[in-house]
């Protein structure tokens, strides 16, 4: 099981997942309490573990800015958590050769079917906009075409269950490893050492 640890935004968030070492982490460059800017991603990147690959978490944002930052090497894949079209989608992989993820707001199984067919390289199955800490019901999951993130309210208490339920690629956490909007090296390394099965 692959885990993504998202919405790092202090430089000592750096040192508690390279400790931790998760296979992926996120960067919210939308509006969010979470947000960075690109000039601080850029000068993260360098300090994070060439083991852990970061991901770029956008809402409608312009195709440019985003095919910058990949291709600058700052991210290594772009999440899509907004109202992005495929023929959005098509284009940023025109200028693009790394892997995108589209993000689902999963209230009913119909919402899984009708992104399914994206020409995204993931999907990423999420309870509403994104960061909210809240779960959507993992059992209308079933069968789905793209390998897929699972994400909203995963937390160390409920992550198994997710897991059996949904049966994702990998788990992507934000305030579930988080204590009073802070990320807590503690639950960092918590997650992750469950996850491996240590
Ligand atoms: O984390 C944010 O602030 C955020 C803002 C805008 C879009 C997506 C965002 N985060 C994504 O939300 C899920 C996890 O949320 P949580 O565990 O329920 O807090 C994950 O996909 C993040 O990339």
């Amino acid at each position: 099981m692959k885990i993504k640890l998202c919405g790092l935004f202090q430089n000592c968030d750096i040192d508690f997942v390279n400790e931790a070492k998760p296979d992926f982490i996120g960067f919210v460059f939308a509006k969010s309490r979470r947000q960075v800017s690109a000039e601080w991603a850029k000068a993260m990147r360098p300090k994070l573990s060439s083991v852990i690959t970061p991901v770029g978490v956008f809402v409608n944002e312009s195709v440019t800015t985003i095919a910058k930052l990949l291709n600058e090497g700052v991210i290594e894949m772009a999440q899509l958590h907004g109202n992005e079209s495929e023929i959005y989608i098509r284009e940023l992989k025109t200028r693009t050769k790394k892997p995108i993820i589209r993000a689902v707001q999963v209230i009913s199984r119909a919402d899984i079917e009708e992104k399914q067919d994206t020409v995204a390289d993931f999907l990423l199955l999420d309870h509403g906009a994104g960061g909210t800490g809240e779960s959507f019901d993992w059992s209308i999951v079933g069968q789905v075409k793209k390998p897929f993130f699972l994400a909203g309210g995963l937390k160390a208490d409920n992550i198994e269950q997710a897991i059996r339920a949904a049966k994702p690629f990998a788990v992507d956490l934000s305030s579930g490893v988080e204590t009073d909007g802070k990320k807590d090296r503690g639950k960092i390394l918590e997650i992750v050492r469950r996850m491996r099965n240590e």
